[in-house]
C-alpha cells in the first residue's frame, strides 16, 4: 500500500538559509534523497524547522499521500554534496562575487549533464555564467517564499544556457509539483520580482511620507486585489474590470491615469535609520506578538486553504495541485480490499474541539466512493458519456479522533452491486491499521439526463460481478446494517 520509492533520485542545495531551506523540504517530501553544503553552523536546526513546517502543509494540498519521505544528508564539501545529484540548487546569499565562487566550486564537482539551478532574485542568467567553465549548465531557478508550498519557479535561461538541459530541468521541476514558467529574454529582476519591487518602493513611500502604516499598506492588499491576483493575476482581472467592452475599454478609461503622477515609479525614497525604524516599529506593532515561526505557520495554512479552494476549479496553482496529484502513485490493497483513499488530513480540516470535523469523515468516504466508480469503469469518460452513482444513505460510526497530519488510508468493501444498487463499506485506517471510522454508503445508479435511476453499462456491471465474487468471500463487517443506538 505505501507508496515506497525504490529508486530515489539526489538534489543538492548549496546554501539552506530561508530558501535553501524550502528547496530542501519540496525535494524531500517529494521522495528525493537531498544533500545540504551550508558552512552555518545552525543549518541543520533551522532546516529541520524548515522541514517540519512543511511537513505539516505540503501534504495537505493533495488527496493523495506524497511518496514516502528521501534521506537528508549534510555535508562539509562540495565533492559530495554534488556527486550523483540529478538537480543541484544554488540558494547562497545575493552576491554576485560570492554566487561566481560557489558555480565554480559546483562545476569543478557536478555531473556534467546536471542542470545548476540558481535562487538569485536578480541577477541575469549570462551574469551568473561570467568566468564558468561551463555556462550552458547554469540557469536561473527563482522560487518563492515558501518554497515547498508556492508552485512558481521562474526558469530564466541565456543564450548560452543549454536548451535540451532547459527542458530536461522543467520535467524536473514539475515531477516535484512545481510550476516552471521560462523566461524568454533574460531581464534583471526577472518577471516576478519586477512587479513585486514596483509595489515594495510604493509601499516605502507611503510609509515615508506619512500616508499609511504598514499594517494599512497591508490591509489595502490583503482585503481587495491581493485576493483576486492568486486566482486570475493582473490582466485577466483587468479585462473583466473593463465590463463586457473588455480589454480595450479598460485601457481607453484608465490607461491615460498612467501618465498622471499617482505613483513614484522608479524613485526610491532613502532608506535612512530614521525610515528603517519607523518601519520596523510599525512592523513589530503590527505583527510583533508572533514568532517568526508562529507566522509562517499561520501563512501556511492560509495558503493551503487557498490552494485547496483553487485547486476545485483548477484555476492557478490549483492547476499545478491537480496536475502533480493525478502522478502521485497511492492505492494498492490491504487485507484482499483496494485502497480507495491514502491521503494526510490538512489543518483546515480540524475544529474548535482540535479533532478533525465530523463533515471531513464523510468526505472522505465521498473521495473512497469515486475512486471505487473509478475502479469499476464508472469514471470520468462514463460520467461525460451521460451516467453516474448518487450517493442516497451513508451510516458514519466514528471510532477514533483523527487529527491534522494523520495520514489515513481507507478500504472499501463491496456489499452488492446488482442492478441499480451499489453498496459499499469504507474503513478509514490509521498508519498503524487501526480503525478510525467506518462509513456504510448506499449509492444509485443515475441516467445523468433524465435523472432518474437506471441499470448500469455493461463494464460496470461485469466488473462488479468479477470484484463481487472476490469480496463475498470476506466477512462482512460487523458495523453493517447498525442503526443509531
Ligand atoms: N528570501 C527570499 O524571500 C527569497 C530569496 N531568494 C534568493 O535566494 C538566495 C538565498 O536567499 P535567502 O535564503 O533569503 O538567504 P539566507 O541568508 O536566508 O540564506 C543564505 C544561506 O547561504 C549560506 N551560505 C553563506 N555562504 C555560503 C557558501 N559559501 N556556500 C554555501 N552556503 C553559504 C548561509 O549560511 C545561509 O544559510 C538569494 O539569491 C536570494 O536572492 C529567492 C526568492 C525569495
Ligand atoms: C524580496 N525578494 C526579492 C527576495 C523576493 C523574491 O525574490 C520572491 C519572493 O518570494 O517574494
Amino acid at each position: 500500500m505505501s507508496s515506497t520509492n525504490p529508486n530515489p533520485k539526489k538534489a543538492a542545495v548549496v546554501g539552506g538559509g530561508v530558501i535553501g531551506g524550502g528547496w530542501v523540504a519540496r525535494f524531500l517530501l517529494n521522495g528525493w534523497n537531498v544533500s545540504v553544503f551550508d558552512p552555518d553552523p545552525q543549518a541543520e536546526r533551522k532546516i529541520g524547522e524548515v522541514i517540519e513546517n512543511a511537513r505539516r502543509s505540503l501534504p495537505a494540498l493533495y488527496d493523495r499521500a506524497l511518496p514516502e519521505e528521501g534521506i537528508l544528508t549534510f555535508h562539509n564539501d562540495m565533492a559530495s554534496t554534488v556527486a550523483d545529484a540529478a538537480w543541484i540548487q544554488e540558494s547562497a546569499p545575493e552576491q554576485l562575487a560570492l554566487k561566481h565562487k560557489i558555480l565554480a566550486d559546483i562545476q569543478a564537482h557536478a555531473p556534467k549533464d546536471c542542470l545548476i539551478g540558481s535562487s538569485t532574485s536578480g541577477f541575469k542568467p549570462s551574469e551568473l555564467q561570467e568566468e564558468s567553465i561551463n555556462p550552458g549548465q547554469i540557469v536561473v531557478a527563482h522560487p518563492f517564499n515558501p518554497v515547498y508550498l508556492l508552485p512558481l519557479i521562474e526558469v530564466v535561461p541565456s543564450k548560452a544556457t543549454d536548451a535540451a538541459a532547459v527542458d530536461a530541468g522543467c520535467e524536473i521541476l514539475r515531477s516535484v509539483g512545481l510550476k516552471p514558467l521560462v523566461v524568454r529574454k533574460e531581464i534583471d529582476a526577472h518577471i516576478a520580482d519586477r512587479l513585486l519591487e514596483a509595489v515594495w518602493r510604493e509601499g516605502l513611500w507611503l510609509v515615508h511620507d506619512g500616508v499609511a502604516t504598514t499594517q494599512e499598506i497591508d490591509d489595502a492588499i490583503r482585503f481587495g486585489f491581493g485576493l483576486r491576483w492568486a486566482q486570475m493575476g493582473l490582466f485577466e482581472t483587468y479585462r473583466i474590470a473593463g465590463g463586457e467592452a473588455g480589454m480595450e475599454h479598460f485601457i481607453g478609461q484608465f490607461g491615460p491615469a498612467l501618465k498622471w503622477p499617482w505613483t513614484k515609479l522608479m524613485d526610491v525614497p532613502e532608506l535612512t535609520p530614521e525610515l528603517t525604524a519607523r518601519i520596523a516599529q510599525q512592523s513589530d506593532d503590527q505583527s510583533g506578538h508572533m514568532t517568526i515561526r508562529e507566522l509562517e505557520r499561520l501563512r501556511d495554512d492560509n495558503l493551503v486553504g487557498m490552494m485547496r479552494a483553487l485547486k476545485k476549479s483548477g484555476s492557478g496553482a490549483g492547476g499545478t495541485i491537480n496536475d502533480h496529484e493525478a502522478s502521485l502513485q497511492n492505492h494498492g490493497s490491504i487485507d484482499h480490499l483496494p485502497v480507495t483513499v491514502d491521503r494526510q488530513i490538512p489543518q483546515s480540516w480540524t475544529d474548535y474541539n482540535g479533532h478533525m470535523n465530523e463533515a471531513h469523515y464523510v468526505e472522505i468516504s465521498a473521495q473512497a466512493s469515486d475512486r471505487f466508480m473509478e475502479l469499476i469503469g464508472a469514471d470520468a469518460e462514463y460520467i461525460t458519456a451521460g451516467s453516474s452513482y448518487f450517493t442516497v444513505e451513508n451510516h458514519v460510526c466514528y471510532v477514533q479522533e483523527i487529527t491534522a497530519g494523520d495520514r489515513i488510508s481507507v478500504t472499501t468493501q463491496l456489499i452488492k452491486g446488482e442492478g441499480k444498487k451499489l453498496h459499499l463499506f469504507h474503513r478509514l485506517m490509521m498508519i498503524d491499521g487501526q480503525v478510525a471510522a467506518t462509513v456504510e454508503t448506499m449509492l444509485l445508479h443515475v441516467d445523468l439526463k433524465t435523472r432518474r435511476t437506471s441499470e448500469p453499462g455493461g463494464i460496470v456491471a461485469t466488473n462488479l460481478a468479477e470484484i463481487a465474487v472476490l469480496h463475498d468471500r470476506l466477512a462482512k463487517p460487523e458495523q453493517l446494517g447498525r442503526a443509531i443506538g
